[in-house]
């Protein structure tokens, strides 16, 4: 990827969203969504998040029945994997063979960062426009409306997108978990990539030797608390721009990712232990829109906090891509064109995160429903 060119972005005050909720004050203007964008909270009971229902539905995969199964066990969690990327881009994976101390190591440290005291945080600014580093990504205006979450993203393989210097030092073992757990996501992402392709009747390897030294980077969202989640949002509606994203709640989250399915916001529940699968842009390029990126958001909850981290995995900034030839024909025409994944990626971290638009830079024809979600 070409280096993002440093440009004067003025991007205003970014209140840290935890400061805020220590201080207790008004939500400021710029957190508050516009009506459309607000979600619809449910009931006291259910407290918290947006009227639809928590989805029990969205599929399940147990890894070791494609990793250890007998043939009538892979062969049935492979139909399972397929219904789960054409019908819901998203699914949770059990048995992922990640071990759970290692998934409570990764959430202590990324928890004991967010609980260090601001400065020491600003120690790894997040420059204006930049990805890396604590703060907030994808603002670029003053206007912009801001989400109730603090980030911490680093690029993490290859080695060349590391900035060393936004590598913290505290809390201790930080730095070597990441590397721990991140090489172990690594290799189930690239497990998963071979089955998905086995699902799509291709090569095994087709991924693995088309992305050439993968890119791979972690995200950890820390959502305080919010006073008014009715009238914010945790994360704002997006697609991945990776080919899988790996998501981990940590264990008593309270409910907060949404995912948009039939025009309606599914909260997804999360199941300990597991973690959350979805599809990128890139795969669904580079299947032809056969297995779609969803659109997804995160919302917030009056009394808990949520912490999420997430891997995104993609290609490598050489590599150029299009839809494979074998998803192509006269009943599947070509929907988008080819492209450098290095030039997707920096459209894609200097835009702002806008639903599903951002993958708009791929698409040969669109076909903007214009719907506004409930
Ligand atoms: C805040 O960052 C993101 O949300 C994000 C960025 C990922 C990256 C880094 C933190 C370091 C440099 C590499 C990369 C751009 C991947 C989202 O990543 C998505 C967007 C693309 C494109 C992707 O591959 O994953
Ligand atoms: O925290 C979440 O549940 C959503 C995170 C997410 O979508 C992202 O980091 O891209
Ligand atoms: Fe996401």
């Amino acid at each position: 990827m070409a280096p993002v060119a440093i440009s004067p972005i003025k991007v205003g005050k970014i209140d840290d969203v935890q400061e805020l909720r220590k201080a207790n004050s008004k939500i400021p203007e710029r957190f508050v969504r516009d009506i459309t964008e607000r979600p619809k909270l449910a009931t006291a009971a259910l407290s918290s998040s947006s009227s639809s229902s928590l989805s029990s539905d969205i599929p399940i995969i147990d890894f070791s029945k494609l990793s250890k199964g007998n043939k009538d066990e892979v062969l049935s969690e492979l139909l399972k994997l397929t219904a789960a990327c054409e019908e819901w881009g998203f699914f949770q994976v059990i048995n992922h063979g990640i071990d759970q101390s290692l998934l409570e190591q990764i959430e202590k440290v990324s928890n004991d960062f967010f609980m260090l005291p601001l400065a020491e945080k600003q120690k790894y600014p997040m420059a204006p426009g930049g990805v890396q580093g604590y703060g907030q990504a994808f603002v670029f205006s003053e206007d912009q409306k801001l989400d109730w979450c603090n980030m911490f993203a680093l690029g993490v393989e290859p080695k060349f997108i590391r900035n060393p210097k936004l590598w913290p030092t505290k809390p201790g073992q930080f730095s070597e978990t990441v590397e721990v757990y991140s090489s172990k996501v690594r290799k189930l992402c690239k497990s998963l990539l071979k089955y998905m392709a086995m699902t799509l009747g291709l090569k095994k390897d087709v991924f693995k030797e088309m992305f050439g030294v993968a890119v791979q980077a972690i995200r950890m969202n820390y959502y305080p608390p919010c006073p008014r989640p009715d009238l914010v949002l945790g994360l704002s509606p997006h697609s991945d721009g990776s080919a899988l994203t790996v998501l981990q709640e940590r264990k008593g989250s309270s409910v907060g990712l949404q995912i948009l399915k039939d025009n309606k916001w599914v909260s997804v529940q999360p199941i300990p232990n597991a973690l959350v699968i979805n599809i990128g842009d890139t795969i669904e390029v580079l299947t032809n829109g056969k297995y779609k990126s969803v659109e997804h958001r995160a919302v917030t909850h009056r009394q808990k906090d949520r912490l999420s981290i997430v891997t995104f995995y993609a290609p490598s900034y050489e590599i150029e891509l299009g839809p494979l030839p074998e998803l192509v024909d006269e009943n599947n025409p070509c929907k988008y064109r080819r492209y450098n994944h290095g030039e997707y990626s920096k459209h894609y971290v200097t835009n702002k995160l806008q639903g599903k638009r951002t993958l708009d830079f791929a698409k040969i024809q669109t076909n903007n429903s214009n719907q506004n979600p409930t």
